[in-house]
């Protein structure tokens, strides 16, 4: 979903660098391939510019950005280049087979990038500029002109250089904060200052460029826009340099939901902006913060119950912008040690079980319990706890406790508590390992004659914290009776197993008790 247009004076530009900035971060470069596809996403969201590489840097880089050129269908296709010829020149023949191409040429006006790392005057700087502007100029329209390390630069200067590459033909003048040094109201001002002060600022739309050193680059960003830029430079995930770039996903969100503070609209289709993070995630192996904004996988989650009763009531308690305007389908309730009963009977609903008051206040409880000693809550642990509760409802035997000794020095030990009939019994076994000594407690407890005909145990979810869920088959008297619990202690597992299958021969042959009477 686009804002709906005002004026053209209110528009942003989004100009995106994931291809570029992004791929300068250590462990991001992509493939070929990987660029071209995240290229036509991005055309296809409604990027106005991508900045598809830096060509002069590598073979390969030439290539990406000169397909990414021939393919583009909306946007503009930059590339970037240092202030001298060749790279000029480079960057120029890869970004001339795009429909629209931008050559984009960047030198350091700082006092200290011009002294210790060009070793320049900076008359020396103005005047390579002004050629490099000129020489880009020639060969293309629309040319973009970066102050590198801008927000450390001497406003006179700037303005003067600013002044000059306007002259020289630059469309674009960015501005950047490329070590992510200004804030806020700082970066307003200053940017105000600029566009005031060139006397022929109107000839060219002024851009920012933030980085995330210190966690400012999307509210500097805006700020930049509100002292009158109309481009931002920025990254899917916030991938880039360092700490990163603004976060493309973000600030256009902010433009969208608070567009009441930031009155300025852009092109970009919000409804890609799920795909487009997972594709980069995927194509640079970085994941995304669980809890970044917009794109992390808990910006719709919730987990506590006050914020789960809120959501269900009306999302719009816990949710200022709604799942779909992202393209997620719709957000998520996760069960924990801090969610409700609202939740949890909203879970089950969902998986298609109805419970009674009592059997959903005990699997409420044993949900609890279970997540005091679980990290992760998956529908497979639910649905193993409540048709555990289900099957037994019924049941005259029922585990109260289990302690159990193993460990190399055996005989394992165990000690186990029933409720046989509402009756507490205890009673202690050895056991050639822990399960035997598990089985032989409630052989123990509750004499019998069935046979152990089947133990499985296999594992509910992923990790060592998952449930273990065990099947138990005893036969007796010419039938099988097969019963199955789960639990994050395999042995109270197999005990549960045991139990359930014993329950069931107890309860066949109270139900056959009548019936032999009878005949
Ligand atoms: C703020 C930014 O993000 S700018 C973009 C940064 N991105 C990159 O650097 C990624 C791609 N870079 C590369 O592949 C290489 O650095 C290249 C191909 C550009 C240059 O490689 P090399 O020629 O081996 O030079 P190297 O990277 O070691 O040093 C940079 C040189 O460029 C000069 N330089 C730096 N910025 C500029 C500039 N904007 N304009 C002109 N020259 C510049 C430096 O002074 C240095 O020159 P020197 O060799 O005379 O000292
Ligand atoms: C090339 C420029 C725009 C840059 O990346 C920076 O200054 O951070």
């Amino acid at each position: 979903m686009t804002t709906a247009p005002k004026s053209e004076k209110d528009r942003v530009i989004v100009f995106d660098t994931t291809l570029r900035d992004g791929e300068q971060c250590p462990g991001a470069t992509m493939t070929f391939e990987e660029k071209i596809e995240i290229a036509e996403m991005l055309d296809d969201m409604g990027v106005d510019v991508i900045e598809a590489g830096f060509p002069i840097t590598s073979e390969g880089d030439f290539q990406a950005v000169s397909e990414i050129a021939r393919r583009s269908k909306n946007s503009v296709i930059a590339g970037l280049s240092r202030a001298n010829p060749k790279d000029i020149d480079r960057c120029a023949e890869a970004v001339k087979f795009a429909r629209r191409g931008r050559v984009h040429t960047v030198i350091a006006t700082s006092p200290l990038h011009m002294r210790v790392k060009l070793n320049m005057t900076p008359e020396q700087v103005l005047d390579l500029s002004v050629a490099n502007v000129t020489r880009a100029r020639n060969q293309i329209d629309d040319v973009e002109w970066s102050a590198e390390d801008a927000t450390r630069s001497e406003m006179d200067f700037l303005c003067r250089i600013v002044e000059a590459v306007i002259k020289a033909g630059a469309t674009t003048v960015n501005i950047p904060d490329t070590v992510g040094y200004t804030t806020p109201e700082e970066y307003t001002r200053f940017m105000r200052t600029l566009i005031e002060r060139v006397p022929n600022s109107d000839k060219a739309v002024f851009s920012v460029h933030c980085h995330n050193d210190l966690g400012m680059a999307v509210a500097n960003s805006l700020a930049g826009i509100a002292g009158g830029a109309r481009q931002i430079e920025c990254t899917v995930n916030g991938i880039g340099e360092r700490a990163g770039n603004a976060a493309l996903e973000e600030v256009v969100m902010a433009m969208n939901v608070r567009n009441d503070v930031f009155p300025w609209w852009n092109r970009i289709d919000t409804t890609m902006l799920t795909r487009a993070s997972k594709l980069v995630s995927a194509a640079t192996s970085f994941p995304v913060q669980y809890n970044k904004a917009i794109v992390g996988r808990n910006a719709f989650a919730h987990e506590s119950g006050i914020h789960q009763d809120g959501v269900l009531k009306d999302a719009s308690t816990y949710e200022i912008m709604r799942p779909e305007m992202i393209g997620l389908k719709k957000s998520s309730l996760v069960l924990g040690k801090h969610s409700g009963r609202h939740a949890f009977v909203h879970k089950l609903e969902e998986m298609g079980y109805k419970l009674g008051a009592n059997q959903l206040e005990d699997a409420f409880v044993r949900m609890k319990a279970l997540a005091d000693r679980k990290k992760d809550i998956y529908d497979e642990d639910i649905e193993a706890l409540v048709d555990q509760e289900i099957a037994a409802a019924h049941d005259r035997i029922k585990l109260t406790s289990l302690t159990v000794i193993a460990g190399t020095h055996g005989p394992q030990r165990a000690t186990m508590k029933l409720d046989i009939d509402g009756k507490i019994k205890i009673e202690e076994a050895e056991g050639n390992g822990p399960v035997d000594a598990v089985f032989n407690c409630i052989k123990a407890l509750v004499p019998h004659e069935a046979k152990l005909e089947l133990y499985q145990v296999h594992a509910v979810t992923e990790g060592t914290d998952a449930q273990a869920e065990v099947s138990v088959r005893l036969a007796h008297e010419g039938r099988s009776m097969t019963s199955k619990a789960s639990d994050p202690d395999t042995l109270v597992a197999s005990a549960k197993a045991y139990l359930g299958a014993l329950n069931k021969i107890v309860m066949k042959h109270q139900r056959d008790e009548p019936a032999q009477a009878a005949s």
